[in-house]
């Protein structure tokens, strides 16, 4: 696991952000619709380039780093699995595009199926499971690319909200000593998996603090609403 050193400005976007997570530290990511959350994470995974800024994986400086290269893996809102592989070779696909062998990726694989309560699913293809379903089996396959950095955008939000505290549970198990940012809206989410909140406002960080720290004191007018329930 990596610390990570983001700072990104993206003006057609009004986005202006430096943000440091400390190596094995998950941080929750908030702020309303359109404040920059989703950019961000598409600056540190590499699917978007800022107009300035930096980011730093420990020491690896990855701004010009393809995204398979950097070592960062991205789970969006949705798990977007291979269709036409099964559930084993999907989690397998990241060791076996490693080059790691057949049979070794899929000892892999079975274990995050395993860590994420989904190991009976092996045999099954996408299209044969539910969307709690799905959202797990595409974690695992996110923890067998064995990134440095993990990025979740909104990883509950197609959800029924009956599923969500299974794969909230499950998560909790798998951030353990991960670095990791998770994009939410839920400030149960930020409380059960995040050791800190970072509140986006119009592309500027407006509030940054321990988890408890900022969902008991909220300042910044978001957190406000988030601690009161008003968001959806
Ligand atoms: N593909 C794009 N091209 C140009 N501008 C975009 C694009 N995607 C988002 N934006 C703009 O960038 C800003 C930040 O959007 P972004 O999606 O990063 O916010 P967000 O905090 O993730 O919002 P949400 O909670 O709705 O997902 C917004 O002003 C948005 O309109």
């Amino acid at each position: 696991m990596s610390s990570l050193h983001l700072r990104a400005v993206i003006a057609q976007r009004g986005i202006d952000v430096t943000l440091d997570v400390a190596a094995g530290e998950t941080v929750a990511l908030t702020g309303p619709n359109g404040a920059g959350k989703s950019s961000l994470l598409g600056v540190i995974a590499g699917l978007l380039r800022p107009d300035a800024g930096e980011v730093r994986l420990g020491y690896r400086i990855i701004d010009t780093t393809p995204p398979h290269a950097r070592g960062v893996a991205l789970l969006a809102q949705d798990p977007l699995l291979f269709p036409h592989m099964s559930v084993l070779a999907n989690v397998a696909f990241a060791p076996r595009a490693r080059g790691v062998r057949r049979h070794r990726a899929h000892e892999l694989a079975t274990r995050y199926l395993a860590e994420v309560g989904a190991e009976e699913l092996a045999g099954r293809r996408p299209t044969q499971i539910s969307g709690g379903q799905a959202q797990r089996v595409a974690v695992a396959r996110a923890l067998a690319a064995d990134p440095e950095l993990l990025l979740l955008d909104e990883p509950m939000a197609s959800l029924d909200v009956d599923v969500r505290p299974a794969l909230r549970q499950t998560l909790r198990t798998a951030l353990e000593g991960r670095t990791a940012i998770i994009v939410t809206h839920d400030a149960a989410d930020a409380r059960a998996l995040a050791d800190r909140v970072v509140v986006v406002e119009h592309g500027r960080i407006v509030e940054d603090g321990p988890t408890e720290q900022v969902l008991n004191d909220p300042q910044s007018g978001f957190a406000v609403r988030l601690v009161s329930g008003s968001i959806k």
